[in-house]
């Protein structure tokens, strides 16, 4: 049976750096982002980056009325007497006209605000979309391994956090346009000025940077930790799990192992929170300071009669704003290669590829198969272990036999099986079918001619039809032959008694699911056997939670439904083993015996042995 991957158990303190070439090698990911985007809603793209351009201008354009304004009520002032009524009505101009500025910029403030996030909704789904895609494509290899878990995790995590990274490059493009507006009416009156808000803005951003840094650091060589801390509050409050952590008194314990592994993630951040505020404060008076020496200059040259009052306006207006704008620029500049870090945890795990697939040209999956599968030597060892879980395995599975496969608790019988489906292949020999190599032929043919109900097979919380149509999921509004499948499976019984029948949910997780007992369960799962259409059916100890009468009903009907088929089971009950045409029994990953139930008794081997144990347990 798989093993389950479990989480790391102690907190790394590895500090990965990220040097300042790899933040911009990291913007080499916004191209393949923004197409991603772009693929997602063209229109909304557009449409966001049209109106940004046009709300870019509207800052230094406020500004600039504004000076107007000014300039015009002090000239109002000063000539009182000789004003014309056209005077006035400029000015009054000049006032609507910043009015319906602020107006517009509110407006389309909202308007991008809106796509920002609509975009954002569709792309989490188009991403979460193509992560499911492609993880479909990959090996279950890959998903036992726990390095493949901690970058599945840092992608999931960028399906909905990645439209901050959106809209921080639309508003840094559109930031960066107002600036150049605003810079441009500061530099006519002083170009020094605007080197002067430069400096003012470089220690903030050296400080910003450092710490984006740390943080992402931080982050990143927490995952498997983040991992555990999401499976421990999985498991400590799940309906999966309720019975036996209340059974074995295990709450305390999670919680305990939740509340230190998380205070000590929590106590990382803290310090890391504590001193970026500081240094921040510290980093930022200094831009104020740098601000405020620039306005005194400002204000002198108006006292001293060099500049309008308007022009004041102007100037310390455009100063603070080129300055705020500066220090964003600067900071989204920081936070952006950082997000452009995260993305490439993405793009990482979609560049992860199978190595089980289909060849490019596939040979036709024989229907009906004539020789059957044949074992040449086949050998096999998980990649994180070391021990070979088969070796030097030879043997053929006729076409239209039914195979049984005995032997103790990790003997390989499982992994037999999880060849013989191609989830993973031979480190060693190989897997023929009617003469030809299982890589041969195409990867889904084959999968659909052969079908697997495994001992830790899946409870869908989903209906109790789905939970049979899964055996042919493209068959699932085949109502009539979900239901013959339920009968022979004896999965009917048990439908017959639920409220909802067939579209009655199951598992407690929805609404008024109602959960099954393990025999039951497993009725309905071997339902999916009937429901596909497969020329080799496995089962993997189906029968393990059923009680005796329906254990040899169901291998009555298994029998009539294998009728020139091939079939292999997997069972610890010699009662069921008895009928398979040949019995094929494995230790430590080889093959010990193989032949028919009387041929075996009369070798008096192993099978013998372990028949006899299991018969004179019955007497
Ligand atoms: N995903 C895995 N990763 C690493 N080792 C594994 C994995 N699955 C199984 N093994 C190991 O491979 C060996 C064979 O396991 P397998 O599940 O094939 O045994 P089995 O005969 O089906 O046992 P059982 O009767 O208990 O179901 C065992 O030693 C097991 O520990």
């Amino acid at each position: 049976m798989a093993k389950t991957v479990t989480p790391h158990a102690n907190p790394t303190d590895t500090k990965e750096q990220i040097s300042w070439r790899e933040r911009f090698a990291a913007l080499g990911n916004l191209p393949a982002f923004f197409r991603l985007v772009w693929e997602t809603s063209p229109g909304l793209f557009l449409g966001n980056a049209s109106l940004r351009l046009i709300r870019a201008a509207i800052p230094a354009a406020t500004l600039y009325i504004g000076k107007l304004i000014i300039d015009q009520v002090v000239a109002l002032n000063k000539h009182t007497a000789g004003s014309t009524p056209d005077d006035t009505n400029y000015l009054w101009w000049l006032v609507a006209a910043e009015f319906g500025l602020a107006i517009i910029s509110t407006a389309l403030g909202r308007a991008v605000s809106l796509m920002d996030s609509l975009l954002g909704d569709l792309f989490a789904n188009k991403t979460s979309i193509r992560l499911m895609e492609h993880a479909a494509t990959l090996d279950l290899e890959q998903f036992e391994d726990a390095t493949f878990y901690d970058k599945l995790e840092r992608a999931r995590r960028q399906t909905t956090g990645r439209t901050v990274l959106l809209s921080g490059v639309f508003g840094q493009v559109q930031e960066l346009i107002s600036v150049a507006f605003l810079a441009a009416g500061l530099a006519i009156y002083n170009p020094w000025l605007l080197l002067l808000i430069l400096l003012a803005v470089t220690p903030s951003f050296i400080g910003d940077n450092y710490f984006n840094q740390r943080s992402y650091s931080l982050s990143r060589s927490w995952t498997p930790e983040r991992r555990e801390l999401d499976y421990l509050r999985f498991i400590g409050a799940s309906d999966e799990t309720a019975k036996e952590v209340k059974i074995f008194g295990l709450s305390n314990f999670l919680i305990d192992r939740f509340r230190s592994l998380s205070w000590e993630y929590f106590l990382k951040n803290r310090s890391l929170a504590i001193s970026r505020a500081g240094w921040g404060t510290l980093l930022t008076a200094l831009g104020t300071a740098g601000y405020y020496g620039a306005y005194v200059w400002i204000v002198m040259r108006a006292v001293g009669g060099q500049i309008s009052l308007g022009d004041l306006t102007f100037l310390a207006g455009s100063f603070r704003q080129v300055r705020g704008s500066l220090e964003g620029i600067l900071l989204q500049f920081s936070s952006l290669t950082q997000e452009a870090i995260y993305l490439q945890d993405l793009f990482d795990y979609f560049a992860i590829q199978p190595s089980i697939h289909s060849p490019g040209i596939a040979r036709p999956f024989p229907n009906p198969i004539r020789e059957g599968f044949v074992f040449e030597n086949v050998g096999f060892k998980y990649t994180n272990s070391e021990r070979w879980a088969l070796r030097n395995l030879s043997f053929t599975l006729h076409a239209g036999e039914k195979l049984a496969l005995v032997g103790e608790n990790g003997a390989g019988k499982t992994t037999l099986v999880k060849l013989l489906a191609r989830l993973y292949d031979p480190a060693e020999g190989r897997i023929l079918l009617d003469g030809y190599d299982l890589r041969e032929y195409d990867l889904m043919e084959l999968r659909r001619n052969i079908g697997v109900i495994f001992q830790d097979y899946t409870r869908f919380k989903m209906s109790a039809g789905v939970n049979i149509a899964v055996g042919d999921i493209d068959e699932r509004t085949n109502q009539p032959r979900i239901e013959a499948s339920a009968q022979r499976s004896l999965a009917d019984t048990v439908i017959a008694k639920l409220a909802g029948g067939y579209d009655q949910q199951l598992g407690r997780s929805f609404g008024k699911g109602v959960e099954l007992s393990g025999g039951e369960w497993q009725k309905v799962a071997l339902g999916r056997a009937y429901m596909r259409d497969a020329q080799l059916i496995i089962l993997d100890e189906p029968t393990a939670a059923l009680d005796a009468r329906a254990e040899y009903e169901v291998f009555q009907r298994f029998g009539k439904l294998t009728d020139g088929k091939s079939s292999v089971i997997i069972s610890h009950r010699f009662s069921t083993v008895r009928m398979a045409d040949r019995i094929l029994v494995l230790e430590n990953g080889t093959l010990l015996e193989i032949g028919s139930h009387y041929e075996l008794l009369e070798k008096d081997g192993r099978y013998a042995e372990l028949f006899g144990l299991q018969a004179r347990g019955y007497q």
